[in-house]
């Protein structure tokens, strides 16, 4: 008999910096692992050697805006090929902290990358893959800002950018997220830590049900 072996499933966290879905994605991980599911916890930029190499410049170094795009779509394609795609081809699940809804959000929204730019480099990095499921963690960036600010580490060149310039990426979340609701569901991240957890696990163990 033929037994092939189920895809595994590729769950993705977004929002602007300090929106709080680091502090969750542990939680998703830990359900996951209860249910019995091999995960494989990432982030973007980073995930691999290379990638985690090109984070340094990306966070760091000031560039153009499509040698931007164009670096987060490179350490993307890397990681797809060294690790994401080869998970989920093995059965495991990856839970990956950001993912090409945050190129949408920051390049096109908050710095006018022009959408057809990310659509093409989209189509040639994972033509016809997208996250199963997407939380997108949603707080006006004032409170966004005071919870970077709170956490004493020196701010890299997203989180010194101004405050339109997250009420831009938080818009294009959002139209991202009312383009594919199925994929996309929105969190209020104003909630208490315990309550944005029980969605969370609601959301992610709707995927593995018990
Ligand atoms: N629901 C919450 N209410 C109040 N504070 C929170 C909440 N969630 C997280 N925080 C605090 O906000 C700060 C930022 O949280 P966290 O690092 O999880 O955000 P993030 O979205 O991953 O940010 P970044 O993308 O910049 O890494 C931390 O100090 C964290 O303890
Ligand atoms: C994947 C991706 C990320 N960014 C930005 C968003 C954040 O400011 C940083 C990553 O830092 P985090 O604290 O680990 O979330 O990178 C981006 O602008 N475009 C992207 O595609």
């Amino acid at each position: 008999m033929n037994q092939s072996l189920a895809r595994g499933r590729f769950i993705t966290f977004e929002g602007i910096d300090g929106a709080g879905k680091s502090s969750q994605i542990a939680a998703a991980v830990a359900l996951l692992q209860q249910r019995g599911i091999v995960v494989e916890q990432s982030r973007e930029p980073g995930g691999t050697a290379l990638g985690e190499r090109l984070r340094e410049l990306l966070l760091h170094e000031a560039m153009d805006l499509e040698t931007e795009a164009m670096l987060m779509f490179a350490a993307r394609r890397e990681h797809l090929a060294a690790r994401i795609e080869p998970a989920l081809a093995a059965g495991r699940w990856v839970v990956c902290d950001r993912f090409s809804d945050a190129t949408y959000a920051y390049q096109v929204g908050g710095r006018g990358l022009s959408a057809a730019k990310f659509a093409a480099l989209e189509q040639w990095v994972h033509p016809g893959l997208q996250p199963d499921l997407t939380i997108l963690f949603d707080l006006p960036p004032a409170i966004a800002a005071a919870r970077v600010a709170s956490t004493g580490h020196a701010p890299d060149r997203f989180e010194r950018e101004q405050g339109a310039f997250f009420e831009r990426v938080r818009a294009a979340y959002l139209q991202r997220a009312q383009a594919a609701p199925a994929r996309i569901r929105v969190i209020d991240a104003g909630q208490t830590p315990e309550r944005i957890r029980a969605e969370v696990e609601a959301l992610v163990g709707a995927l593995c049900p018990r």
